[in-house]
């Protein structure tokens, strides 16, 4: 039986373990960051809180977006859309972007396994999790995100453009790649612990 026993806290609801926008970024602006990757800028990508490389958890190529005057326009974009979904759906207590955002390059055979964006270390203070689906649907086979609710596995939309934003503490995954490359943006919304 549901009872009502109350703290006195106002109780909302209107959580979604994920939400997708579409949109924000027109498709010159998509253009204009996939020339970002710069060859030379390229890290392999590692765990994150963790300095040792893990290749069975993950396997991709990823670049940072320096957050300078000229890159203003994605951060603020990203910002807005933040803030507003959480005003809609979580009300988690947010204080900005404390990491780059995170440009991200699957090729064939790039995947990276079942994991939360949240956990001990630099990471714990991570609430919500955004990504940006820069490459056609078309471009490449696999490499769906894809997450883990009660034990069901869902596809987030693959459309280019599409913004799909998720509690850092939803279980998600990233399939292999079997064929052609799937480019992303990845940033987290840090906030205090939670209380
Ligand atoms: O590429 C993506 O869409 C998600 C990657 C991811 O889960 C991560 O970088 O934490
Ligand atoms: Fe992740």
């Amino acid at each position: 039986m549901a009872i009502n026993y109350s703290f006195g806290l106002p109780l909302k609801h209107n959580y979604s373990d994920y939400i997708y926008y579409r949109g924000l970024f027109l498709p010159h602006e998509i253009d204009k960051i996939l020339n970002f990757w710069e060859e030379d800028k390229i890290l392999k990508a590692t765990l994150s809180g963790e300095d040792e490389y893990n290749d069975e958890l993950r396997k991709s190529a990823v670049m940072f977006i320096d957050n300078v005057p000229e890159n203003n326009w994605i951060y603020s974009k990203l910002a807005s859309l933040a803030i507003n979904c959480n005003n809609e759906r979580y009300w988690f207590d947010l204080l900005g972007f404390h990491q780059e955002l995170q440009l991200t390059r699957y090729s064939e055979g790039d995947f990276f396994d079942w994991h939360l964006d949240f956990g001990a270390g630099e990471i714990s203070a991570r609430k919500l999790s955004m990504t940006i689906q820069l490459s056609d649907a078309d471009a490449y086979e696999g490499g769906d995100l894809q997450f883990m609710i009660n034990n069901k596995i869902v596809n987030a939309p693959r459309e280019k453009g599409t913004i799909i934003i998720f509690p850092s503490f939803v279980m998600h995954r990233v399939t292999p790649i079997t064929k052609g490359t799937r480019q992303s943006i990845v940033g987290w919304v840090s906030g205090p612990p939670y209380r």
